[in-house]
């Protein structure tokens, strides 16, 4: 009986199926017609967002915003697009940037619950044991307190005075590189690479007690070439990071990508260290008289309370000081020394200060003091403002809104919506900043500009990001930034070769610069 009925259907139902794909074979351009219709309602319209103003295109797809990044200047086209729809835009389907001081405790509050959207999910790294415990990564934020927790004194300004004992000497090494080329008859010199060189060997130096000689050898194991590419892929695949998986997210790939593990050295460098601290195994205290590496203290946290941070966790924290902070406190050092150079009244008052701080026949060493410079108030000007016109971030800081929404510049947003705020737009915010586009340091003197003012252009400076995430390694950059730039101006007398015609750069995630020339025409002995 059953049989029998199967057997009458069936005929029907096939030539209903065969009436219908003979339809859509014939219909073909409408049935295409449809669904592109179809995806651009979808798109259009998907979670609300065609409330918020923006390009249609930008609506439409990911591609504008990633032909945009793919240029390497977003962040101009992000301004334009702010400054014709307002403080809330849309840059891509899901993706929305904000302009505005109000909404950053929302977007990055440490009490709210917004999480890292998947942009990031393009840093994270991987070992045999599996997800290297990174915060700059970390979505689950019990995970990343605890991360935070365990390193919270290293990365401490407390910690500087400690650290800065293993500065020092690469510094040195530094001024002996570059008065050993004066001495050679060299005049100019490219500063961009030297001060990649230093920030590297300096943070690799204070992190294991021991750095790779990037200042002597250059760049012998690929690791400045990486992490351009790196930045770039960042930049450009982070605004479609559904790819990541088949590119350097796949093992396979990757090193066709990035060529052979560079970083392996230095993860070598931390087990010989970690190893070789034969001193804190035997109880050595931070109140002993040998200086801590930023290694040591975090071996010393774990021995003091086991369970608060592991022996990977201590790898990941030393690895990651290096990815994190060699490349952005470069790019801030070269913009500070580029925009001194180019404002000789910048330039001169600058060169005052410092010199009268510190004469020359008072001096021990070739390198300042982080504790002395860190009182210069000019010098404190000008940093704030190289760094306020150039931030080592290129691109905005992108959060995922959570359950149940919120609202963002007067518009409710729904719960998976992608939003941040990109410290170039708003540290050039005429409404904070007037003049925006001019290197002046002086705004940010006391004498210059009114308390509410400084409260405000401070609140708006984002270099190191906001909330939560804020950058761990701040106080690290800020004390190498200060005593670099101070020694330089200290003891070199410097120009910009033809004007710093040369000084270029791109951006992606990161902002590097290159082509620093300088000129140099007194260096002592
Ligand atoms: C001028 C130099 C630097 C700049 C401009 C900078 C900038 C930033 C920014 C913007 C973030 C947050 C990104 C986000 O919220 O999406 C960040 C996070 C981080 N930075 Fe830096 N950074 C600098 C130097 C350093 C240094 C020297 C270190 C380490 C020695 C470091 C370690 C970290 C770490 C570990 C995080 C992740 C923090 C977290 O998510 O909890 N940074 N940095």
């Amino acid at each position: 009986m059953l049989f029998k009925r199967w057997k009458m259907i069936q005929p029907i139902e096939y030539s209903l199926t065969t009436r219908v794909t003979n339809t859509l074979v014939d219909y073909w351009n409408i049935v295409l017609i449809l669904l592109v219709i179809y995806y651009c309602t979808v798109t259009i319209f998907s979670r609300g967002l065609h409330r918020i103003p923006g390009p249609f295109l930008r609506a439409l797809s990911p591609i504008p915003r990633l032909l945009s990044v793919y240029k390497g200047f977003s962040y101009e086209d992000d301004s334009a697009l702010h400054q014709r729809y307002g403080p809330i835009v849309r840059l891509g389907p899901n993706l929305l940037s904000v302009n505005s001081a109000d909404e950053l405790h929302t977007i990055y509050g440490v009490s709210t619950l917004f999480y890292k959207s998947r942009f990031y999910s393009l840093a994270e790294g991987y070992d045999e044991t599996g997800l290297i415990p990174d915060p700059f990564v970390m979505t689950d934020k019990a995970m990343h307190s605890r991360l935070r927790r365990g390193a919270a004194n290293a990365y401490s300004l407390n910690s500087m005075v400690q650290l800065e004992a293993y500065v020092d000497p690469v510094t040195e090494r530094l001024i002996h590189k570059i008065q050993k080329e004066y001495a050679t008859g060299k005049r100019i010199i490219d500063l961009s690479q030297l001060v990649q060189q230093y920030a590297m060997d300096a943070i690799c130096a204070l992190t294991y007690g021991k750095d790779l000689n990037h200042i002597e050898k250059g760049d012998y194991l690929g690791f400045f070439k990486t992490s351009l590419i790196i930045n770039r892929y960042m930049g450009i695949f982070g605004q479609i990071p559904w790819v990541h998986r088949f590119l350097l997210g796949n093992s396979f790939i990757a090193p066709f990508i990035v060529g052979p593990e560079s970083n392996e050295k230095i993860f070598q460098l931390a087990k010989e260290e970690i190893a070789a601290d034969g001193l804190i195994s035997e109880g050595r205290d931070e109140s002993l008289d040998r200086p801590s590496t930023f290694l040591q203290r975090l071996l010393l946290n774990q021995r003091r309370s086991p369970t608060s941070i592991n022996e990977r966790e201590i790898m990941a924290h030393c690895f990651n000081n290096i990815a994190a902070g060699s490349d952005t406190t470069a790019i801030s050092i070269r913009s500070i020394l580029f925009n001194t150079l180019k404002h000789p009244r910048v330039h001169q008052l600058l060169r005052k200060e410092i010199r009268e701080a510190f004469p020359t026949s008072e001096l021990e060493s070739k390198s300042v003091s982080f504790r002395r410079v860190s009182k210069l108030p000019y010098l404190g000007a000008v940093i704030m403002e190289g760094i306020r016109l150039h931030p080592s971030v290129g691109l905005m800081f992108a959060r995922v809104v959570p359950e149940p929404g919120a609202t963002i510049c007067g518009q409710f947003l729904k719960p998976g919506v992608e939003v941040g705020i990109n410290p170039w737009l708003l540290q050039r915010n005429s409404e904070v900043f007037p003049n925006p586009d001019e290197f002046y340091p002086d705004r940010w003197l006391p004498e210059n500009t009114s308390k509410e003012r400084l409260i405000l252009m401070n609140k708006c400076w984002i270099p190191f990001g906001h909330g939560a995430h804020t950058c761990s390694g701040r106080w690290i950059s800020w004390m190498i930034i200060h005593k670099l730039v101070a020694t330089l101006v200290l003891l070199f007398d410097m120009d910009l070769v033809d004007g710093g015609k040369d000084y270029t750069f791109r951006n992606f995630w990161l902002t590097p610069q290159r082509g620093l020339y300088i000129s140099l025409t007194s260096a002592p002995p």
